[in-house]
């Protein structure tokens, strides 16, 4: 091992947001790396910075925030930071993350992924078949409401955001009766006595992405980039290969009804990708499998057979 390590009197600055499940990640990061190079905690300190998308949620709660703002919106900050050396690695959820990296920085790191599935989250149903005719559900995700109008277009979907907590406190107050959030945030926050259930791939594919942590770096930064060597799950890297490969192809992002999943089986790798139009109407979809290594050239082969299928005016979410 070559690099010099970071130390108690010079600590690696990991960078995050405020969040209680941001800072999960950021915490079970550090354990990674602890673990790994054999350091203290005092070797690493994790600096909570502020995004606009935060400031964002805060004051417009009850507004999609596709609306405040586009792309970035809690990562620009954070990839400010890291540029101008206030942090040396940020922790992220690669479902946020935009395909397309800034200048100067990496994101080749991603630790073992989490369940990937979306959760189906009732005090009154088991499932979305068992929702009663014409009930309400609130998700703030473009893409699950147009998987779930898709599926039951007698739902009636409102919009819906806020931490667990708020949600299921409007889910007591009869707001709605269900709602969905990533399994992996459930898991990684430790709540186990949430009301739900991980719903399969062939009810609804989740985001591409879902459930996987990435750790940004400068491109520079030798250090970093050696640690972070050290700490990448290759399973995780090649699953999520094909995905983001099949959303850049799509010129789509976390605010966009797309969804994909690749799994790993047998020495394989299965991609099952799907658009939708915004309100549910049509949903196409495919489902292929390769060699594990072909899964970028998998997910752009069918973004472009999706997209041929694609009527005029599918891709209304533009
Ligand atoms: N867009 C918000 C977001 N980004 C990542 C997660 C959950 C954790 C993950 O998918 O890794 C969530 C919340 C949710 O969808 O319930």
């Amino acid at each position: 091992m070559t690099v010099t390590l970071p130390s108690p009197a010079q600590p690696l600055k990991i960078g995050t947001r405020g969040s209680p499940l941001a800072l999960a990640q950021a915490h079970e990061t550090r354990a990674r790396l602890m673990a790994a190079f054999d350091l203290p905690e005092a070797a690493f300190e994790i600096v909570v910075i502020r995004t606009t998308g935060d400031d964002a949620a805060l004051i417009a709660a009850d507004r999609p925030l596709k609306e405040i703002g586009n792309k970035g919106l809690f990562t620009k900050e954070i990839e400010e930071q890291l540029l101008s050396g206030g942090i040396d690695i940020a922790v992220h959820s690669m479902k946020d993350m935009p395909t397309e990296q800034p200048e100067g920085l990496a994101l080749d790191c991603y630790l073992p992924r989490e369940d990937s599935a979306d959760a189906f989250v009732s005090l009154t149903c088991a499932s979305i078949a068992d929702l009663p005719q014409g009930a309400t559900v609130g998700t703030s995700s473009l893409r699950r409401k147009a998987q779930l109008l898709n599926r039951r277009p007698d739902l009636n979907v409102v919009e819906f955001r806020g931490n667990v907590q708020t949600r299921l406190k409007k889910l007591a107050n009869g707001v709605a009766e269900a709602t969905f959030l990533a399994m992996a945030g459930l898991n990684r926050l430790g709540m186990n006595d949430v009301p739900r259930r991980a719903i399969t791939p062939e009810e609804m594919l989740p985001a591409v992405a879902q459930g996987a942590i990435g750790i940004e770096r400068r491109s520079a930064d030798n250090r970093t980039a050696d640690m972070l060597a050290a700490l990448h799950h290759a399973e995780t890297g090649l699953r999520l290969a094909a995905e983001r490969a099949f959303l850049a192809a799509l010129d789509g992002s976390c605010e966009t009804p797309i969804a994909a999943l690749a799994t790993l089986a047998g020495g394989r790798l299965r991609l099952r990708g799907e658009i939708l139009r915004t309100d549910g109407s049509e949903a196409l979809a495919d489902d292929v499998t390769g060699a594990i290594e072909d899964g970028p050239e998998i997910g752009r082969a069918m973004a472009a057979r999706l997209l041929a299928q694609a009527g005029d005016g599918f891709f209304d979410w533009k």
